[in-house]
Parts: structure tokens; sequence; C-alpha cells
């Protein structure tokens, strides 16, 4: 068997076109949607998905402002600026890119930025929203890969998914979703027993390890759907995914490659969420 390739970057091209549609009609009645990003620090990647972020909400008609600091910034400095973007009736969504350096407290970070403005969906009350299955901001990788099980008409209710991997970024709100739209969910992390166990049983699996290569084809079951949400450099530069694709390719159902894949997506729901953000902001102005 090989997979069906599950192709983000063309999904993503659609979608991004739908959401510069919405942006524009929000311009058109004085709403021009913003995202404030802030750059904590010089961790290459880091440094790269912003300049995307930024890249991403120009072709699509949204405003970006953007506030780099240095590594050494002193977090009270960061978090008057989230106070005064918070404030700031002209800014629709506010995220601070992440991994943080040291002297940062993540969770009081996070919890600084507006539950209106939280495009990224990491602020406690919307991780709570989103446990309740109640209106929320989601986390943008996790609720990209629903977008692609959805369009590639995934069966997820009564379906055993498995996500490997429980960080607060992508495991555990994937399993959130996951288990609301019905399917039955196991996590798996680094003290599970048997990992195979749950693996060969998964009709979705979701692999967010941060392990180049971890999930290899014999961990999979025939005709599964494997989402590989890994992005791992490898010394020559080149990036692989969380999944061997070669050897999961040949028994799987279907596949997200990396590159290509749930990356892509991740800045696409960044930018739908800032624009479903403005549109909120519109309603309340009545415009
Ligand atoms: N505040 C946040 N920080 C981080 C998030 C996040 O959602 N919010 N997620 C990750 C990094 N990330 C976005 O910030 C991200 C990762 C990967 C991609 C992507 O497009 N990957 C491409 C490859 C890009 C490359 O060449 O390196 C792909 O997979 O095709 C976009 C965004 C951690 N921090």
């Amino acid at each position: 068997m090989t997979a069906r390739i599950i192709d983000g970057k063309a999904l993503a091209e659609r979608v991004r076109g739908e959401i510069a549609a919405r942006a524009a009609g929000l311009a058109a009645r004085g709403e021009q949607p913003c995202l404030a990003v802030l750059l904590i620090g010089s961790d290459p990647a880091s440094a790269v998905y912003v300049r995307n972020k930024v890249a991403g909400c120009e072709k699509a008609g949204i405003r970006s402002l953007r506030f780099d600091y240095p590594a050494d910034a002193a977090p009270e400095v960061v978090m008057a600026k989230l106070a005064e973007l918070n404030a700031d009736p002209a800014v629709h969504g506010i995220l601070v890119q992440l991994p943080l350096p040291l002297q940062f407290d993540e969770a009081a970070v996070l919890e600084a930025i507006s539950v209106e403005k939280d495009v990224d969906g990491f602020h406690a009350e919307n991780v709570g929203r989103l446990s309740q299955n109640q209106e929320a901001f989601i986390p943008c990788t996790p609720h990209g890969v629903m977008k692609m099980l959805e369009s590639e008409h995934v069966p997820l209710s009564g379906a055993e998914a498995v996500v490997i991997g429980r960080s607060n970024i992508v495991g555990k709100p994937m399993a959130m979703l996951l288990t609301n739209a019905g399917a039955t969910v196991t996590v798996c992390h680094s003290k599970t027993r048997d990992l195979a166990f749950h693996t060969r049983r998964a009709d979705v699996l979701v692999a967010a390890v941060g392990k180049p290569r971890f999930v290899t084809g014999d961990l999979i079951k025939p005709g599964a759907t494997v989402i590989d949400v890994g992005i791992n450099r490898l010394p020559d530069g080149k990036l692989c995914g969380d999944v061997d694709f070669d050897s999961a390719a040949a028994v799987a159902g279907a596949i997200t490659p990396v590159p290509g894949g749930v990356g892509p997506m991740t800045i696409t729901m960044l930018l739908e969420n800032t624009v479903i953000s403005a549109e909120r902001a519109a309603r309340r102005k009545g415009l």
C-alpha cells in the first residue's frame, strides 16, 4: 500500500484565499484585522516562524505589528507591552512566540494576554473553554490538523485516535479536539509502557513527539491516517518529521509530509483566528 499524501501547503493556500476575502470585507467596513507579534530572544527557528507570520498577514490583508526583544529582556517590559496591546482597540490578536527565555514565567505571560485577543488559544480560559467544547480560540497547530482531517473526509466519530505527545501547544488540545469530534482518544507519552500496543490500534495517529523519524511503519495500523506534527532539523540542515515517512507511507492510508504538511496550516489558522477576533470586534461595534 502507498499512502495518499495530504498536501497541507495546497490546503493552506485555499484557506488563506478565503481568509483574505474576509479580511478585505472587514477593512471595507473600517475594521482592518491587526495582529501583534512579540519575539523575545534570537532562536533561529522562532525568527523564521515570526517572519512567516508577518508575511502571511501581509498577503492576507491583515495589518501586523512586530515587537522584538533581546534574550535578556526584563519580563516587566514585555508585560507592559502586553497591557498596552490589550488596551488598544485597533489590535485584534496578540501572540508571544514560544519558547521563551528562562527568566520568563511562560504561564504568566500567556495569562497576561487578553482572552479576547488570545489568537494562539493558549490562555487558560481558552483552554478551559475548549475542554468544555465551548466557543474558544483553538491553538493553531491542532486546529490546522482538524481542518486537514475534515478536508480529507477522515471519519472521526467512533474512530480510535492516538496522539503521541502531551504538550500544551499540540498534544493536549489535539486530544480535546478529537474527543469533541467523537473519537476515542488515547494520549501516549514518554512514560507510556507499550507504545506499539496503542498506535497499532489507531485509525488516526497524530505524532507530536519531537523526535526525528520516531514513528516507523511497524507502529502503524494498515490504512490509518497519519498526521506528522514534528519539525526536526537534521545535521545536514534538512527538515524531517516525527514519522519515518517512507516506512509509514508503505502502511498508512493517508499521511502528511514534512515540510509541507501541518506546518503551513499552523500559520493559516493563526490568520483565521485574527480575522475571527476582528469580526467579533466589528459585531460589537455594530459595523
Ligand atoms: N506562540 C506560538 N509559538 C509557537 C507555536 C505557536 O503556534 N504559537 N508553534 C510552534 C512554531 N510555529 C509557529 O509558531 C510553526 C512551526 C512550523 C511552521 C511551518 O510552516 N513549518 C514548515 C517548515 C518551515 C521551515 O522551513 O522551518 C512545514 O512544516 O512545512 C509554522 C509555524 C512553536 N512555537
